[in-house]
C-alpha cells in the first residue's frame, strides 16, 4: 500500500486551499499513491474563530469537492480535517472517500486540543469546537484502517482500541506546533507505532510564519518496529511511504506484544457504540 502525505500550505480562502489540494492530489496519483492524506484543517487557517466561520455540513461544497478529487484521481482520500457544522455545533471532522468518491468513514476529533504551556503554545479548541465520541475505522483492499486527528494521538488507549479493532495502519491528519512539535511529534508517532505494532501516517500543514499558529510540519510515516520510515521538514511537499503488512504480521508473530497483554489483570473498557 503506497501512501502520499500532502504537506500543503494553508491560505485564508477555502477555494484556494481546495485548488492547492487538487494540484497535489494529481501529483500523488501520478506518483502511484493508493491512499492520499491531507492535513488537519487544510481548508482554513488553524484559528478557533475560523472553525464556525468556515464550517459546512456533510455533503456541502467542500465535501463534494473532496469526493470528486478522490474519484478523479482514483484513490482513497483521507481528506485531512474540516470544520463540520451539525445542529448548531462545530466539529473537527475528517472524511474518507473511496476511489469512486463514496464517503466511507467520518471521524470527529475526540480529544480537543486545549493547552496552555507557559512561555509557549496556548490553544483552546473547546472555545468553538465540540468533541466527537466515536472510534473510527474503515475497510480497504489492504485491510482495516484507523483514523484519528492530531491531539487524539496523545492518548495511548485510543490508539490501542483501534489496533484491537483490527486496524493495520492509522491515518492522522495533524498540526503540531513549535512548542510541542520538536519535543513530542516524532516520539508520539514512534511510541504509538511500537506499542501497537502498527503503521502510522501523520500529515501536517506546511509552516507559515505569517499565520497565527505555526505548524511544526514534519509529516511522518512510522512502521510497526517503531522506526521513522520517512519524514518531511517544515516546507510544502509530498511524502510517499509504503506499508508492508506481511512485515507487520511477521513482527507481531515474532514479538507478540498484543498477545502477551495480561488481560486477566487489566483491560480497556468497551467503548460505547
Ligand atoms: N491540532 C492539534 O491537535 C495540535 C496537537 C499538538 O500540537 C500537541 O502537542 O498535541
Amino acid at each position: 500500500m503506497k501512501v502520499a502525505l500532502i504537506q500543503m500550505q494553508v491560505a485564508s480562502s477555502p477555494a484556494e486551499n481546495l485548488q492547492t489540494a487538487r494540484t497535489h492530489l494529481k501529483d500523488a496519483a501520478a506518483g502511484g499513491a493508493d491512499i492520499a492524506v491531507l492535513p488537519e484543517m487544510f481548508c482554513c487557517p488553524y484559528e478557533t474563530p475560523n472553525f464556525p466561520r468556515f464550517a459546512q455540513k456533510e455533503g456541502d461544497e467542500i465535501w463534494q469537492a473532496l469526493s470528486e478529487m478522490a474519484k478523479e484521481n482514483s484513490l482513497y482520500l483521507v481528506a485531512g480535517s474540516v470544520p463540520e457544522d451539525d445542529d448548531g455545533k462545530t466539529y473537527n471532522t475528517s472524511y474518507v472517500f473511496d476511489p469512486e468518491g463514496k464517503c466511507i468513514a467520518k471521524h470527529r476529533k475526540v480529544h480537543l486540543f486545549d493547552i496552555d504551556v507557559k512561555g509557549g503554545q496556548r490553544f483552546m479548541e473547546s472555545e468553538t469546537l465540540t468533541a466527537g465520541d466515536s472510534l473510527t475505522t474503515f475497510d480497504t483492499p489492504w485491510g482495516k484502517m484507523g483514523l484519528c486527528i492530531c491531539y487524539d494521538i496523545r492518548f495511548p488507549e485510543w490508539m490501542r482500541l483501534m489496533a484491537l479493532e483490527g486496524a493495520k495502519a492509522v491515518f492522522i491528519p495533524a498540526a503540531f506546533n513549535m512548542t510541542t512539535g520538536p519535543a513530542h511529534w516524532e516520539l508520539s508517532f514512534r511510541a504509538r507505532a511500537l506499542d501497537n505494532q502498527i503503521y502510522l501516517f501523520g500529515c501536517a500543514p506546511a509552516r507559515d510564519m505569517d499565520a497565527s499558529y505555526h505548524s511544526w510540519g514534519h509529516s511522518i510515516a512510522t512502521n510497526p518496529w517503531g522506526e521513522v520510515m520517512a519524514q518531511l521538514d517544515e516546507t510544502e511537499g509530498i511524502l510517499f511511504a509504503h506499508a508492508d503488512f506481511q512485515r507487520e504480521d511477521a513482527i507481531r508473530d515474532q514479538l507478540p506484544l498484543l498477545r502477551h497483554r495480561r488481560v486477566d489483570l487489566y483491560e480497556l473498557r468497551e467503548i460505547k457504540k
